[in-house]
């Protein structure tokens, strides 16, 4: 049965029906990948007809596979979380399954709208070959590489109203340790999910090493800028040179086996310490290496760890932080020292945290800081306009042109640095141009005219969830690779531990010459306890409006804008409310064993203010607040 009649169906009908003849089935009707797994699944004695997906999982059995499983989802989760809210809508289910192809989390499951298909991808189900016969993990497991398994290429009748793609996990030995998997229903549509998926593994494969205790971090890529950027090789050596794991892409790229034990110095032909010398004296230089099988590679330190994902076990996190570098840098210092040697930096953040301070602070400091500082708001601007204002013109090149032409941005930046902030906002056709400026350093006017070469650095920023538009196909990926050399993510306001120095800065500042008026109490309690949805630039307005209207040389209440001082009084009385709302938490963290999307959801809040509130309450460690 298949439930649309595209042309793509009708050959894979087609195609089956050849197979089960018995009949060899062209390669033009079908993928031989599908073709080999039908095979299997036939020898396997499977039938079509068999009825295994949608078999109830009792709770007991779904959390022994979650806990059988704990290391695999800790390092999936994260991403899985992030792929899932990036694809919003969309009706994707997003699972993760182990080595075996049982499916050990999925997120998505539930929803209403996929309650006909949802159970098949519920913790606990068995999609290997073995039993569900040909399905995208199950593929994708066994051929090691990324498979789309649509409609009737799945071998038994109840999978073929699902699309699914999925993508293996190696873990730092190069084994296939599991899938993530996207499925919805099969409809026809294009999916455009192959890309996002392969990004989240990438990240997760990237996370496993990093996670490996005891490793020093090398980063290496053919071209230098980008043994910085997402794309990168990464290979974890013990103290003396020993592989202990490398990500796929450095096993690619420098085309080592699987399993083989191997060191870095019959790797390279030069020794370990070496190394680790020359790029501790020149500040992580990438430094040029070649195999013995003749591969060229920069390689330096792998820096790119500036924030740990949230959800990775503290272990893992701590064998993955930069602690091991020679010395131990903040992410404004990583990011100076990436932008120093031409990494395009990527700054993501809220509205108001200093995306804009921050890329100022980098050109001041950076090669071209006696060239100009070009800022572009990408999002402020018409895009009818941002092309002109981007490339410039020539003399005459349209109607209502400049006379004597223009000068674009770009052009402007030479010899500086070009900032693009909300580059999330420029529009698709746009994103091509501005790939081909950077991959060219050049570019032509619009209108015509001789080529302009260009050299500045290049910095964006973006408060929307880039990942996220690539997987909705608004944002191009090259593109995204191409600018995100090093990606720094400046924190909300009410996630930092330093507010209290903040607000002491900028009392300062906006004080100019006179001297800072103190806070009361009331006051300095009122602004720890906001929220700050508008980050740094509402602290900056509000401290404004209490030097302005401070009284005897002290800021209360009163002299804080309304909705601020609101929350300082609101403090009275709060004994009670506070332990309710601990309480509240405390059950539903209780009840959704550990979950907090889960008990986020089922309390009405967003998953971030939940964690938040369990900061606050410091439940983050105890056995009722995060369990996983
Ligand atoms: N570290 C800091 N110290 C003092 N003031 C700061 C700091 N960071 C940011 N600010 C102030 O906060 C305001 C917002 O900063 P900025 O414009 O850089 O934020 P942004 O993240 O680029 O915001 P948006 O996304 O809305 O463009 C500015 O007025 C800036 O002066």
């Amino acid at each position: 049965m298949s439930l649309i009649d595209s042309e793509f169906d009708r050959h894979i009908v087609r195609a089956r029906q050849l197979f089960l003849g018995g009949c060899e089935v062209p390669d033009r009707l079908i993928d031989a990948v599908v073709v080999r797994s039908w095979e299997r699944s036939r020898r396997r004695g499977l039938a079509a007809s068999d009825k295994v997906l949608f078999n109830h999982v009792s709770y007991s059995d779904q959390r022994r596979v979650a806990d059988a499983n704990r290391a695999l989802i800790a390092h999936v989760e994260p991403e899985l979380q992030r792929l899932y809210a990036a694809l919003g809508q969309a009706d994707w289910i997003v699972a993760c399954v182990n080595a075996q192809g049982m499916v050990v989390r999925s997120l998505g499951a539930e929803r209403p709208t996929c309650r006909d298909i949802g159970p098949a991808l519920r913790t606990g189900v068995d999609l290997s070959e073995d039993i569900a016969g040909t399905t995208g993990p199950s593929c994708a497991l066994i051929e090691a590489r990324p498979v789309v398994i649509s409609g009737p290429e799945h071998f038994l009748d109840e999978a073929r109203r699902y699309s699914c793609v999925a993508v293996p996990i190696l873990d730092p030995a190069g084994a296939v340790v599991g899938a993530l998997d996207a499925s919805r229903h099969h409809d026809g549509r294009r999916s455009g999910i192959l890309e996002p998926l392969a990004l989240a593994v990438r990240s997760i494969e990237n996370g496993m090493v990093a996670a490996l205790p005891g490793a020093l971090r090398i980063a290496v890529h053919y071209v230098p800028e980008l043994a910085a950027s997402q794309m990168r090789g990464i290979l974890a050596f013990s103290a003396d040179g020993e592989l202990l794991g490398a990500n796929p892409f450095a096993r690619q790229l420098l085309e080592f086996d699987v399993g083989r034990r191997m060191d870095f110095d019959s790797l390279f032909g030069r020794p370990f310490a070496g190394l680790m010398d020359t790029l501790r004296r020149n500040g992580n230089t990438a430094v040029l290496l070649e195999t013995a099988g003749g591969v060229r590679v920069h390689a330096r330190f792998d820096v790119d760890a500036l924030r740990p994902a949230a959800g990775v076990p503290a272990a893992a996190r701590a064998a993955a932080s930069t602690d091991r570098l020679p010395s131990r840098a903040s992410s404004a210092d990583i990011a100076q020292r990436a932008f120093d040697r031409d990494v395009p930096v990527l700054i993501g953040g809220e509205t108001g945290t200093g995306k804009e301070v921050l890329a100022r602070r980098l050109h001041e400091n950076g090669p071209r800081r006696d060239g100009p500082f070009i800022a572009i708001n990408c999002s402020a601007m018409p895009a009818s306009l941002i092309e002109s204002e981007l490339f410039g013109y020539e003399a005459g090149a349209f109607t209502g042109a400049r006379r004597g032409g223009m000068v674009g941005k770009f052009e402007q930046a030479n010899g500086g640095t070009l900032f693009l902030d909300e580059i999330g906002d420029m529009p698709l056709e746009l994103q091509t141009r501005l790939l081909r400026v950077l991959q060219e350093h050049e570019l032509t006017r619009l209108g015509g005219g001789s080529l302009v070469k260009l050299d500045f650095s290049l910095i964006c920023a973006t408060h929307s969830d880039l990942v996220a538009m690539v997987a909705r196909q608004q944002f191009r990926s090259d593109l995204y690779y191409r600018i995100n050399g090093l990606r720094v993510i400046l924190p909300p306001l009410r996630e930092r531990k330093d507010i209290d120095e903040l607000i002491g800065q900028l009392l300062t500042d906006e004080s100019g010459a006179l001297a800072a008026p103190r806070l009361s109490a009331a006051a300095r309690s009122a602004l720890l306890r906001y929220p700050w949805p508008g980050n740094i630039r509402e602290l900056q307005q509000a401290l404004r409006l209490g030097v302005a209207l401070a009284e005897n040389g002290e800021i209360d209440l009163p002299h804080l804008p309304v909705e601020i001082g609101q929350c300082g009084a609101a403090q009275v009385g709060m004994g009670l409310l506070e332990r309710a709302e601990v309480e509240a938490v405390r059950a539903a963290m209780r009840q959704h064993g550990g979950n907090v999307s889960a008990a986020a959801r089922s309390l009405g809040i967003a998953r971030a203010t939940l964690y938040r509130k369990l900061r606050q309450f410091d439940l983050l460690t105890q056995p009722d607040g995060l369990t996983h």
